[in-house]
């Protein structure tokens, strides 16, 4: 089973696209002319801006929370400061939000840890992924091949149809909601294991593995308790995601390539696992799997690789969003009831 985005095949488009353009595509439907591009890479630019405000809630915001909770207040108190109204549009906050997540993540993660407090601008011309690699790593510099490992995983994460997260988003503003509470109730919705929290889950095991037979131990020991293995499996694709080989590309690339952070022995035992799940509990990998060793040897903190989920699905959630509130209708299941029935009201004084 393959994966487009509005008709373009997801491999073209990790192949010749950026993030800036598939961003525009899922937004407004067509990718656009070079002038197009470059006025929207204008406008994320400008929406980069962190209001006195905000950084002031940031700052209050401890080291030791979940970064997910610090995005979902992010998204939450832009829209008290920011609110949407005819004016601030739905496509403004979109892409004031597209724009503004990377350097609220950074400015927060460097103020919690060491008390600095960074510049959220670097180049007028730098793409989200340039400019959130010089923010971590707190340089005038971007190794390319992290850049484009990093852009390319925000092109793999932006949409997905309705996944957990992007249903809980048009459940929302199918109440006629505003667009930040669609958003907030998403970001909510992927911090779990289950979703996008699995690229950090994956690390965290990762972390533990020194050698092919810890690795071996882990994966024996997983078996036999019938522990669930973070970064495989899916609700659709029981035969693989096609997501999974572009991202295992650039873990690989990093692993041979990057001086600093690449880790030959990573990527062997991630390669290992995967042929070991997929032999032997014929699960294969999700896009969460190859990120985890993608993102860490991109110099990502581990806590960090959800919310860069977040800097991604934000496209996606706003298209869904625009999408449900075209057509609204109110999303609301109906259950069937199985308890008690017809029983007689015991007054407060007669209840054993
Ligand atoms: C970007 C994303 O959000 S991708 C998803 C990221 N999530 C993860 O990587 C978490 C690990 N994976 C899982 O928990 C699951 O595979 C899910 C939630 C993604 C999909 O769940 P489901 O569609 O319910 O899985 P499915 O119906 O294929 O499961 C069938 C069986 O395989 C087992 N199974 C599924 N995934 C795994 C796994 N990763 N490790 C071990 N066993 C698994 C299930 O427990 C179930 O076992 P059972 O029949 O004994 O109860
Ligand atoms: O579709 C899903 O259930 C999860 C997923 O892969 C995604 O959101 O990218």
């Amino acid at each position: 089973m393959g994966l487009n985005y509005r008709g373009y095949d997801i491999v073209d488009l990790a192949k010749n696209s950026t993030f800036e353009d598939v961003a525009y595509l899922i937004l407004f439907g067509k990718l656009p002319t070079s002038k197009q591009l470059e006025e929207f890479l204008d406008q994320i630019v400008k929406a980069r801006y962190l209001p006195a405000q905000l950084k002031e809630i940031l700052e209050r915001i401890p080291v030791d929370v979940h970064p997910m909770d610090m995005m979902r207040t992010v998204s939450s108190f832009l829209g008290l400061i920011e609110p949407e109204t005819k004016e601030n549009d739905q496509y403004e906050v979109a892409i004031r939000l597209l724009g503004i997540f990377g350097p609220a993540m950074a400015y927060w993660y460097h103020f919690a840890h060491s008390g600095v407090r960074i510049n959220e601008q670097t180049g007028n011309k730098d793409t989200i992924a340039c400019n959130l690699v010089k923010l971590l790593h707190l340089s005038q510099t971007a190794d390319p091949i992290i850049v484009r490992a990093v852009d390319v995983s925000l092109i793999l994460y932006a949409e997905h149809d309705f996944n957990a997260s992007t249903f809980a988003a048009r459940v929302t503003v199918s109440t006629l909601a505003d667009f930040y509470s669609g958003i907030t109730s998403a970001i909510g919705t992927l911090r779990g294991p289950l979703h996008g929290g699995a690229n950090e889950a994956v690390m965290q095991y990762l972390q533990n593995l020194h050698s092919i037979e810890e690795a071996n131990a882990f994966l024996n020991e997983s078996f036999k308790s019938k522990k669930l293995i973070m970064g495989f499996g899916h609700r659709v694709y029981k035969n693989g995601d096609p997501r999974s080989d572009i991202i295992k590309e650039y873990s690989k690339l990093l692993s041979e390539k990057q001086p600093k952070f690449g880790k030959k022995l990573l990527y062997q035992i991630s390669e290992h696992i995967e042929t070991r799940v997929v032999n032997e509990k014929k699960k294969f990998p999700n896009l969460d799997f190859y990120s985890a060793s993608t993102y860490h040897q991109c110099g990502v903190p581990t806590e960090l690789f959800t919310p860069i989920f977040v800097m991604s699905r934000i496209t996606g959630w706003a298209a869904h969003i625009f999408e449900q509130r075209a057509n609204n209708k109110l999303i609301r299941p109906t259950s069937n009831y199985i308890g008690p029935q017809k029983l007689s009201f015991v007054p407060l004084n007669q209840r054993l």
